[in-house]
């Protein structure tokens, strides 16, 4: 009897985004677990180059042509040489999930020496619920082999829809250059076997490396701010993301989960370029971390849409005087959502806010 391999889970309803300036060789690796997957390919850099993807994957591939194509004036938010280009790959898909991944990023081993399917765990992760609003101290409560502890309120145990699963990296970490030039030879070797939704009220430095999200529930808050050509600053695309979809996600009740899976991260981008990029972020966050902690979403905002616009007015007003760089932000905030629209009119997920999240 023949066996018939299942289904790979979501199959037709998930993308790959890759951002690349490079070539997609990285995929030989992941191909046992991406090729039943369509990919989305965002090109940078110059749209005159031959991007040669791998044979046998279903992908479609858009350079900076395509962008201003589709998108003309709008095109203005997308980022250009810089991966936060990648936003762009979110907004034209179709499916009801996103997982991105950088073309660096290789498949790891866990502690037993097996390969781990990074997709196969954001999956999981992105279809079990969370726990934001009551801390479980062994962790995910759903994997198996584990549950809610003694003293977990049972009231809350049904958890809420998971909008974001955030992987790590074992070799190179995600650190700033600072960290980086003080240590050029670490390595993450700490494989740690966990899954955590992070806490209502906690932002976090979202990583756009590895990382999945359900894109009907918070796609049009993963806008990965203004970086790269003619912007004073780079390497903060992820972390703006991540900043907005943390607060709405708080506001809306939805969770947010951080752990497993890993990736193996070979390539550690160039520290001095990379200080170039971020040294403005560095001073900037000490007031942009401030502001997120005290954005406060009127009830009225039911929507991811409600909610983005309503921190843009709020970014304007309240960052405006610390750079002009957060007006066009604000400005380039709504043409996101402008752009998005425009693609998806499918239009708003209008939330349920359920008992224990935004009062
Ligand atoms: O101008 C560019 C530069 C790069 N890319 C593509 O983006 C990813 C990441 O590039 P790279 O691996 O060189 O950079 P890292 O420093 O390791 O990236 C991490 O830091 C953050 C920077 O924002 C980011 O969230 C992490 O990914 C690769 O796929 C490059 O090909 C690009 O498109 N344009
Ligand atoms: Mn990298």
């Amino acid at each position: 009897m023949a066996t018939v391999s299942p289904t790979p889970l979501l199959k037709d309803e998930l993308d790959i985004v890759i951002p690349t300036i490079r070539n997609l060789d990285f995929l030989e690796m992941w191909r046992p677990f991406f090729q039943p997957y369509h990919l989305i390919i965002v090109q940078d850099g110059d749209p005159t180059k031959t991007i040669k993807v791998p044979e046998g994957f279903d992908y479609e591939l858009y350079n900076r042509n395509d962008i201003n194509r589709i998108l003309g004036p709008k095109a203005s938010c997308i980022s250009f040489k810089d991966s936060a280009c990648r936003c762009f790959g979110y907004m034209v898909s179709k499916k009801k999930y996103i997982y991105t991944i950088d073309d660096d990023c290789f498949v790891a081993k866990d502690p037993s020496g097996k390969d781990i399917n990074a997709l196969e765990q954001h999956i999981q992760n992105l279809l079990s619920p969370s726990t934001p609003f009551f801390f479980n101290t062994l962790y995910d409560p759903y994997r198996s082999g584990a549950d809610f502890v003694r003293g977990y309120p049972f009231s809350l145990r049904e958890g809420v829809p998971t909008a974001v699963s955030h992987g790590l990296w074992l070799n190179i970490p995600d650190y700033d250059a600072p960290t980086q030039l003080v240590k050029p030879l670490e390595r993450n070797t700490r494989y740690v076997d966990a899954i955590m939704t992070i806490p209502k009220g906690t932002l976090f430095p979202m990583c756009g490396m590895n990382l999945a999200f359900n894109r009907e529930l918070i796609g049009p808050a993963m806008y990965f701010g203004l970086m790269g050509d003619g912007q004073p600053i780079g390497r903060y695309d992820d972390m703006w993301a991540g900043w907005c979809t943390k607060v709405i996600c708080d506001h809306l009740g939805w969770g947010v989960k951080t752990g497993l899976p890993y990736i193996w991260h070979s390539k550690a981008s160039n520290p001095f370029v990379n200080l170039k990029k971020e040294y403005k972020g560095i001073y900037w966050q000490e007031e942009l971390i401030p502001f997120f902690q005290s954005v406060a979403l009127p009830k009225d905002c039911t929507t991811v849409q409600k909610c983005y616009i309503e921190i843009s007015k709020q970014v304007k007003a309240k960052l405006g005087k610390v750079d002009d760089y957060f007006n066009k932000l604000a400005d380039a905030m709504v043409t996101w959502i402008e752009a998005w629209d425009e693609l998806n009119p499918s239009g708003d997920i209008s939330a349920k806010i359920p008992n224990g999240a935004s009062k």
